[in-house]
């Protein structure tokens, strides 16, 4: 099941907000939409909004009649740039588009729309290898019948390919290294209830689903016995931006003595900054959390705090699954040596 599809110069994104419940198809025939897809998590998770954002950038190429497409692409660019600041794929997959334009000044129009067009297909072609390579790396590192524990969306929907976290699950499963799967519901959107429940029920996974506030009742009783989540930016020293819970997880895995594992593509890391407290955290809005399923629950007058994500030090994470390998403590000076080691 792809989140994404380009067909025909028309950009097709799975409605993730209708899952479970619906799998309908948006039709993007202007980049706006894609834009809007992202703000509203339509399309989510780290690999996903980036490949949305290169193919909504190319949308938006090919659709320009004027004089200027380069400057015209820039400015899109710089829209999509702030459609949700977390995830650094986002910024990754962007630069990326921009660096062929300017790569590629004297060029046509027509010849520089179908460069960037073969971008965001290269683009997403790489996120998909991404992810299975990091769900094999992560499978073997699994201990035999080992009951795993993961948080939010990291399956098919938020990538390409098999997933990050949710993909070593399953390929873990595949190898008969799992013995059973928790998944948090993940509040406010329930990403973890409605995506990973859907994505594991349609591989016929053994799943039990926990709300976000059992993890320490389940860790406590030995129900669990390794966590894996996924993450949207990482820093050098190997502090996680990731969904809003799972900072507090990690402080109760390590409570508990239970291995914390983080799954991520190399486009995932920013190399740009050294502590996770740099790291912008999108603030959603409070309609979100003071309501439930479209209905308010919460009385009016009171206000709510609705972070998106959350930070979990490098401290507390046992080792980062990439697309490269495992990177284990001490994470500053062997995220380094990846780092030139693969020229970046
Ligand atoms: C492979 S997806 C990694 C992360 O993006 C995922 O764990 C997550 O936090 C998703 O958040 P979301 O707000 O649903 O985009």
């Amino acid at each position: 099941m792809n989140p994404i599809e380009w067909k025909n110069n028309i950009l097709y994104i799975l409605d993730q907000t209708k899952l479970p419940w619906k799998e309908d198809y948006i039709l993007c025939f202007k980049y706006q939409q894609v834009i809007d897809a992202i703000k509203k998590m339509k399309i989510r998770g780290a690999p996903a909004i980036g490949v949305a954002a290169a193919y909504g950038i190319t949308l938006a190429a090919i659709k320009y009649t004027g004089s200027n497409l380069a400057d015209y692409v820039h400015e899109v660019i710089g829209e999509f740039a702030v459609s949700r600041p977390t995830a650094v794929n986002l910024f990754f997959a962007i630069e990326r588009m921009a660096k062929v334009v300017n790569s590629n000044k004297n060029l046509s129009p027509s010849e520089l729309k179908i460069l960037l067009l073969e971008e965001a297909k290269k683009i997403e072609n790489e996120e998909r290898e991404k992810s299975i390579a990091i769900s094999n790396f992560g499978a073997e590192i699994l201990p035999d019948g080992v009951k795993v524990l993961t948080h939010c969306n990291t399956g098919s929907l938020a990538t390409i390919g098999p997933g990050t976290a949710l993909g070593i699950i399953k390929e873990g499963w595949k190898r008969g290294k799992i013995s059973h799967v928790y998944f948090t519901e993940t509040r406010p959107l329930l990403q973890g209830a409605r995506l990973t429940g859907w994505e594991l029920a349609k591989e016929n996974i053994p799943a039990t689903m926990i709300t976000d506030n059992m993890v320490g009742y389940v860790f406590s009783k030995k129900i669990v016995d390794l966590v894996i989540v996924g993450a949207d930016r990482i820093t050098l020293r190997g502090d996680v931006a990731n969904k809003i819970g799972t900072y507090s997880f990690a402080i109760l895995a390590k409570y508990h003595n239970i291995p914390f594992y983080v799954a991520a593509p190399i486009s995932t890391f920013d190399f740009n900054l050294e502590a996770g407290s740099e790291i912008p955290i999108e603030e959603r809005e409070q309609e979100e959390v003071l309501s439930f399923v479209n209905k308010r629950i919460t009385p009016e007058g009171i206000s709510a705090l609705n972070p998106a994500f959350d930070v979990t030090p490098a401290e507390l994470i046992s080792g980062i699954v990439t697309d490269k390998g495992v990177i284990y403590p001490p994470f500053k000076e062997n995220i380094q040596k990846l780092k030139e080691e693969l020229k970046l």
